[in-house]
């Protein structure tokens, strides 16, 4: 059975993608999702994304497996790719045209900038621990600086969700962190029993902060943007950041803006279209 894809990514986090709007049910699995996103034995990519019949009145749904094969809320990356994606399959790639997005994590509005960019209304973040969730602190509390053990190093850290999990933690040189050993144990650690994704981040201005992930279900990536909307979150609650911020990712850098009036947060940043292909799956 062959099935077409197009592959994306959104600042070296890359995806492959899948128009899947002719049936309610993702194309191919998750377990067949691993194998493609081996970078020798498949396509390679940290995920694979669907775009769906659209659902409670949006124009489609977006469903995400992360390269391990477990299904996340969201993906910030990823639905500025999905947007471009279906910008072009569509033909409403005008500027400013949006799209209402069914997913996990509730709707998401892309929007295409006049710049070429994707700016994403991302929602308000919730940071409580029952809404992370963390056993980190009482349900109905907040998770700022809650001290955390893990590779035998103290952290002080600051939990977010949007709509999927992040536990943030500033320090002097993201550069020094061993994120493959120290990664892992934060994304595993039994205070997140939904695991969690895991954000290092150096503060190089109130206003522009440097981050490193370790992402639950995909590791270390180049880029995260959930993450960077978490981390700009976790910056102002720690007062390390203002609420408006340029988040350096190694992959390249999102403008992350939180509206203190609305609550509501956007994410801009690229989206790339990489290739097409086949996908030959042995059914
Ligand atoms: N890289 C994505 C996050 C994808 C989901 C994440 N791995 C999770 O499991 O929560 C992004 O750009 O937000």
């Amino acid at each position: 059975m062959e099935i077409a894809f197009t592959k994306y990514h959104g600042l070296g986090n890359d995806f492959i993608l899948i128009d899947n709007r002719h049936s309610p049910d993702p194309l191919i699995t998750p377990e067949q999702a691993v194998p493609l996103c081996d970078r020798n034995f498949g396509i390679g990519a940290d995920g694979v994304i669907f775009a769906l019949p659209g659902q409670e009145g949006s124009d489609y749904t977006m469903r995400i497996f992360n390269s391990d094969g477990s299904e996340p809320e969201m993906c910030g990356n990823g639905i500025r790719c999905f947007a471009h994606f279906i910008a072009e399959l569509t033909g409403n790639t005008t500027p400013n045209q949006t799209f209402a997005i069914h997913t996990l994590a509730g709707l998401i509005t892309p929007q295409l900038t006049p710049e070429g960019q994707i700016k994403v209304d991302m929602g308000i973040p919730k940071v409580t621990a029952a809404q992370i969730p963390t056993t980190l602190n009482a349900a109905d509390q907040k998770v700022i600086n809650i001290p955390l053990n893990v590779a035998g190093q103290t952290w002080a850290v600051t939990c977010v969700s949007m709509g999927n999990p992040h536990c943030i933690t500033f320090v002097d040189d993201v550069d020094q962190i061993a994120l493959a050993t120290v990664g892992p144990q934060f994304e595993h650690h039994s205070v997140f029993p939904q695991r969690t994704n895991t954000e290092f981040i150096q503060v190089i201005a109130p206003n522009y902060l440097k981050m490193r992930v370790w992402e639950r279900g995909a590791g270390a990536t180049l880029a995260c943007g959930t993450g960077a909307c978490a981390s700009v979150v976790a910056g102002v609650l720690t007062g390390h950041s203002e609420a408006t911020c340029t988040v350096e990712l190694p992959g390249g850098c999102l403008t992350i803006e939180w509206d203190q009036r609305s609550q509501r947060i956007y994410m801009t940043g690229p989206a790339q279209k990489v290739f097409t292909g086949q996908l030959i799956l042995n059914r």
